[in-house]
């Protein structure tokens, strides 16, 4: 095969699971190749990680992986020609695009779902991932391996898929609104907005590597932070009031649901 690894659509997360399989060491640039249109995404991905670059999805399909990341508006326009790809296995991270329809585009192919998000770009992300029953075990190996260069990876069933999109493919926008209003907040109250912006961003990290290292409750957490009349229990009550939680899973619903009408196009 030409190329181990090719990826049709050198966008935002193209670039961020390039990036870092490249600085990983996990594939050597010469064996990668980027499929997109625009000569300017190309030229920048060619001069910064050193790989192939090809407008032609054609060329790019001769990869033992042939990672589509281009949006779902996009795939039936990139996947012409591309029915009988010599790529041996398929791996999409496509909202709401299933297996099934992958399959009817890309027959007899071994094929993985995945689900990233951009927290990937500094090795931070989160992936789930389900498989067709055509990947062997050595495919689903170098899936993983991949993912792993980008953070943590989980598999689930395909049919949960949307709703791993609603949470944690487009969760990292809800936690970037939450710390930019809790900036907000701290420049209401007379902060500097530097310093506003990076007492809210400690806060949400600190608060991550706390519950993930303590295995403490969310609300365990938040007991041991109410004192009794004190000012964290004012703010809470105003939180409740203003329905923080139901907008949350609202939000994540609102996602699952988008995803799988963006499926169904
Ligand atoms: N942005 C995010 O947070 C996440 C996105 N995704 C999924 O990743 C996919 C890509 O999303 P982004 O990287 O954000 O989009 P993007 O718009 O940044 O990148 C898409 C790239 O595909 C290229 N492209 C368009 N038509 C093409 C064609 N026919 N052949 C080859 N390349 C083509 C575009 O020029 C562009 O560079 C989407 O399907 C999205 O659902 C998944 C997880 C997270
Ligand atoms: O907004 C979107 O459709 C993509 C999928 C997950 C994150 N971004």
């Amino acid at each position: 095969m030409k190329f181990q690894l090719s990826i049709i659509g050198g966008g935002v997360m193209g670039e961020a699971i390039l990036s870092r399989l490249v600085a990983s060491h996990i594939y050597v640039p010469a064996d990668v190749c980027v499929s997109d249109p625009m000569p300017e995404r190309r030229d920048l991905l060619a001069q910064k990680y050193g790989v192939q670059v090809t407008p032609n999805n054609l060329v790019a399909a001769e990869a033992e992986i042939m990672l589509l990341a281009v949006k779902p508006q996009s795939l039936s326009a990139a996947a012409i020609g591309l029915s009988n790809a010599p790529a041996s296995c398929i791996v999409s991270i496509l909202a709401g695009v299933t297996l099934a329809q992958l399959e009817t585009m890309f027959p007899n192919k071994p094929i993985v779902r995945a689900m990233p998000n951009t927290p990937a770009q500094v090795g931070a992300g989160v992936t789930a991932i389900a498989a067709n029953a055509l990947v062997n075990s050595t495919q689903l190996e170098a899936v993983r391996k991949i993912f792993k260069a980008i953070g943590t990876v989980v598999e689930v069933a395909e049919s949960l898929m949307d709703a791993v999109t609603g949470l944690s493919g487009s969760g990292p926008a809800y936690v970037a609104l939450v710390i930019e209003a809790m900036a907000d907040g701290g420049v209401a109250a007379g902060l500097p907005r530097a310093i506003a912006m990076q007492l809210a961003m400690q806060t949400v990290l600190g608060t991550a590597q706390l519950l993930s290292e303590t295995k403490l409750h969310p609300a365990q957490l938040k007991d041991q932070v109410t004192s009794p009349a004190g000012t964290t229990i004012a703010a809470v009550a105003q939180l409740e009031k203003a329905g923080l939680r139901s907008a949350m899973i609202e939000a994540v619903l609102a996602a699952t649901h988008r995803a799988q009408e963006l499926g169904k196009q």
